[in-house]
C-alpha cells in the first residue's frame, strides 16, 4: 500500500440542516425550554382574541358585570403570562444561538487547525479566521434574534387561519390558498437569497484575508512607498461586496411588500365574508371581532417574519458555508497511539513528495538515516527542497511514496500530540505572540513552572534583560507589546526549545543576515540545545555546519551527495563543496572569509 493509498485524508460528510441540529443536540435543555416557553407565548397570543369574543358576545347578552370583570381579568392574566413568556423567550433564544455558535465555532476550529498545516498555510490567516468566526457570528445572533421567533410566528400564522376556517370557512379557505401562494414565493426568494448570501460570504472571506496579509506586509510596504495601496484595493473589494450584499438583502426582503399585500387581502376576505355572515346571522358580533382581531395579529407575525427571513437567510448560508468547510479532506486518525522516546533514529526511505499533482515533486527518491544522537546538517539552494523535508517530519504532509519514520514508526501513524511531544523547530522565523515572555516560551501552557523558563533564560544568557522588564516574565511583548529586538525575539522564542525535553530538534537557519552578537547567540543556542537530542539542522552558513556528523546535499529535489563521519571535514574543504555551495549565496561569503 502507497502512503497515498494508506492517506492522511478523511472527508466527513455533513451538511447545513445536520450541523444545525448537532448544534442544538448540544444544547437541548435550553432549546426544549425555548420551544416549551414558545408554546405558552403563542397561547397567550391565540388566548387574547377569543377571550374578547366572549366578552363581546357576554356584554351584548346582557351578562353581570361581575362575569364581564372575571373576563377582563383572564384577559389581564393571560397578557402579563404573554410578556413574560415574550422575555424568557428571548433569553433562552440568546442563550441556545450562542451554544449552538460555539458549536459551529469549536468544529470548524478544530478542523482547520487539525488539518494538514500545510492547507491551512496556503490561505491566508484573515480568510480562516472569517470563515470561522464569521459564519459561527452569524449563526449565533440569527439563532439569538429571529430563531425561535420565526417558528412561533409560523405557528401564529397557520393556527390563527385555522381558527378563521373553523369560524368562517369560506374566509379560511381564501386566505389559506394566499398563504400556498406566498409560500411558494418565499422559497423561490429564500433559495436565491441563500445563494447571494453564500457568494457574498465567501468574497468577504477572501476580502479579510487580504486585509490580513496587507496588515502583515505594511513593514515592508512603507519603505517602498506602497502603504496605501493595500487601502485603496480593500475600498475596491468593499464596493463590490456592497453591491453583492445588497442584492442578497433586496432579493430576500422582496418578501416584504409581499406580506402587505397578504394582509390587506385577508382583511378584505375575513371582511367581506364575515359582515356577510354577520347580515344572515351564521355569526355573532363577537365572533366578527374574533375575525378581525386574528387578522390583525397576522400582520405582526408577518411584518416581523420579512426582516426574520433576511437573517434566517443568512443562517444557512453560514451553516452552507459552515458545512462546505468540513467537508474538505483532512487529516484522518492516527493508526498507532506508540510514542517515541528519548532521541530516535530518523529514517527517510526512497521519499517522493510533490505539493502539486501535475507538478515535478519537491523531493524525490530521497533516502538517509540520521542514528539517535546524531546530528545531520541540510544544505542546498533555494528551493532544492530543505524545508519539505522538514514539512514532512512534522507531519504536515504525508510522502507520496516511501516512508518518514521515527524509531521505525512512520510519522503520519503518530498521533499529533505524540508527534509535538518528540520533535521541536528551532528557527529563527518563529512567531513572537502577542503576550508575556512566559506565554511566549510556554506557548500558553500554565503548567510549566517559572524556575525552569527562567533556567532556559538563564542557560541563552538573557535572564537578566527578562528579570529588568517592567513586569519581568509578565511583561507583554510582540505586535501591540514591548518592542524587542530581531535577536531578542530569536532566543525569546529559542527557549521554546529548551524547555522541551523532545527527542527530535529540527533546526531551521533563516537566511537573513544576523550581526556578530545575535550570530554568536544563536551559534550557543543551537548548541544547547543540541544536546541529548537527534538533530537535523537546514543551514545555510558554514559556521553552524562545523559540528555536524553527517552533510546532506540536497538538489532539485534529489540527493546530490551525503557524507558522513571524518568525510564531512574533508568534503567541506573540497572541490565538490566550493561547487555546491558557491551555488548558496549566503556560503559564498562565510566559505570565503573562512579559507
Ligand atoms: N506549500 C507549497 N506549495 C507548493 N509548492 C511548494 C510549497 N512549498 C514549497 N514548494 C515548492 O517545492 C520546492 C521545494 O521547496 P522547499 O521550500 O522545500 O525548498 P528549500 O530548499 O527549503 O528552499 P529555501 O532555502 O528557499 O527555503 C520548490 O520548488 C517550491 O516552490
Amino acid at each position: 500500500m502507497t502512503r497515498h493509498e494508506k492517506g492522511m485524508d478523511s472527508v466527513a460528510t455533513t451538511t447545513g440542516p445536520r450541523l444545525a441540529v448537532d448544534g442544538a443536540r448540544g444544547a437541548k435543555g435550553l432549546v426544549l425550554g425555548g420551544f416549551a416557553v414558545l408554546l405558552v407565548s403563542v397561547a397567550a397570543e391565540f388566548a387574547g382574541p377569543l377571550l374578547v369574543r366572549e366578552y363581546v358576545d357576554q356584554a351584548a347578552g346582557h351578562a353581570e358585570a361581575g362575569e364581564l370583570f372575571s373576563i377582563a381579568g383572564w384577559y389581564l392574566a393571560v397578557a402579563v403570562v404573554g410578556i413574560l413568556a415574550s422575555l424568557a423567550l428571548g433569553y433562552l433564544a440568546a442563550q441556545s444561538g450562542w451554544h449552538v455558535a460555539d458549536h459551529v465555532r469549536l468544529r470548524l476550529l478544530r478542523h482547520v487547525l487539525g488539518g494538514r498545516v500545510l492547507d491551512l498555510e496556503s490561505r491566508p490567516a484573515g480568510e480562516v479566521l472569517e470563515t470561522v468566526e464569521g459564519n459561527s457570528d452569524i449563526i449565533g445572533r440569527s439563532i439569538a434574534e429571529a430563531g425561535f421567533r420565526v417558528v412561533g410566528n409560523l405557528i401564529m400564522v397557520f393556527g390563527m387561519i385555522a381558527i378563521i376556517f373553523a369560524v368562517v370557512p369560506a374566509a379560511g379557505l381564501g386566505v389559506t390558498l394566499l398563504v400556498v401562494l406566498v409560500a411558494i414565493v418565499l422559497v423561490k426568494l429564500t433559495h436565491r437569497a441563500v445563494g447571494l448570501w453564500k457568494t457574498a460570504r465567501a468574497r468577504k472571506a477572501e476580502l479579510f484575508g487580504f486585509l490580513g496579509d496587507g496588515l502583515a506586509a505594511r513593514d515592508d510596504l512603507l519603505p517602498l512607498g506602497e502603504s496605501r495601496w493595500p487601502g485603496t484595493r480593500a475600498r475596491r473589494e468593499f464596493d463590490d461586496l456592497l453591491v453583492l450584499e445588497r442584492r442578497a438583502y433586496v432579493g430576500g426582503r422582496a418578501f416584504w411588500p409581499l406580506t402587505q399585500l397578504f394582509f390587506a387581502v385577508s382583511l378584505g376576505i375575513g371582511f367581506a365574508v364575515g359582515l356577510r355572515m354577520l347580515g344572515v346571522q351564521q355569526i355573532s358580533v363577537g365572533g366578527l371581532t374574533l375575525i378581525y382581531l386574528y387578522v390583525d395579529r397576522l400582520r405582526g407575525p408577518l411584518e416581523e417574519m420579512s426582516a426574520q427571513v433576511d437573517q434566517v437567510q443568512r443562517m444557512f448560508a453560514a451553516f452552507g458555508v459552515a458545512a462546505a468547510t468540513l467537508n474538505t479532506p483532512t487529516r484522518g486518525p492516527a493508526s498507532t497511539s506508540a510514542g517515541v522516546t528519548g532521541a530516535p533514529r530518523v529514517t527517510f526511505t526512497d521519499v517522493t513528495f510533490g505539493y502539486e499533482p501535475n507538478a515535478l515533486p519537491a523531493l524525490r527518491d530521497v533516502s538517509f538515516e540520521v542514528p539517535p544522537g546524531g546530528v545531520l546538517g541540510v544544505v542546498g539552494r533555494t528551493g532544492s527542497g530543505k524545508s519539505t523535508v522538514v514539512n514532512l517530519l512534522c507531519g504536515f504532509a504525508a510522502p507520496g511514496q516511501g516512508r518518514v519514520a521515527l524509531d521505525g514508526i512512520d510519522v503520519t501513524d503518530l498521533h499529533p500530540s505524540e508527534l509535538a511531544r518528540s520533535v521541536v523547530v528551532l528557527s529563527q522565523r518563529s512567531h513572537l505572540f502577542t503576550a508575556s515572555v512566559r506565554d511566549n516560551i510556554t506557548l500558553f501552557d500554565e503548567t510549566v513552572p517559572d524556575d525552569v523558563v527562567l533556567s532556559a533564560l538563564a542557560d541563552l544568557g538573557i535572564e537578566s534583560w527578562v528579570r529588568s522588564l517592567p513586569d519581568g516574565l509578565d511583561t507583554v511583548i510582540g505586535a501591540g507589546g514591548r518592542t524587542v529586538s530581531d535577536g531578542q525575539a530569536q532566543l525569546v522564542t529559542g527557549a521554546r526549545a529548551l524547555i522541551r525535553r523532545s527527542g527530535l530538534l529540527i533546526i531551521d537557519e533563516g537566511t537573513s543576515r544576523l550581526d556578530e552578537e545575535t550570530q554568536r547567540r544563536w551559534s550557543e543556542l543551537i548548541d544547547r540545545a543540541a544536546e541529548g537530542r537527534t538533530v537535523i539542522m537546514i543551514a545555510h552558513r558554514l559556521e553552524t555546519l562545523q559540528g555536524v556528523d553527517a552533510l546532506l546535499v540536497l538538489s532539485e529535489g534529489q540527493v546530490r551527495d551525503h557524507v558522513s563521519g571524518a568525510d564531512v571535514r574533508s568534503y567541506l574543504d573540497g572541490a565538490a563543496a566550493r561547487e555546491v555551495l558557491s551555488e548558496v549565496d549566503e556560503f559564498v561569503e562565510p566559505m570565503e572569509g573562512a579559507r
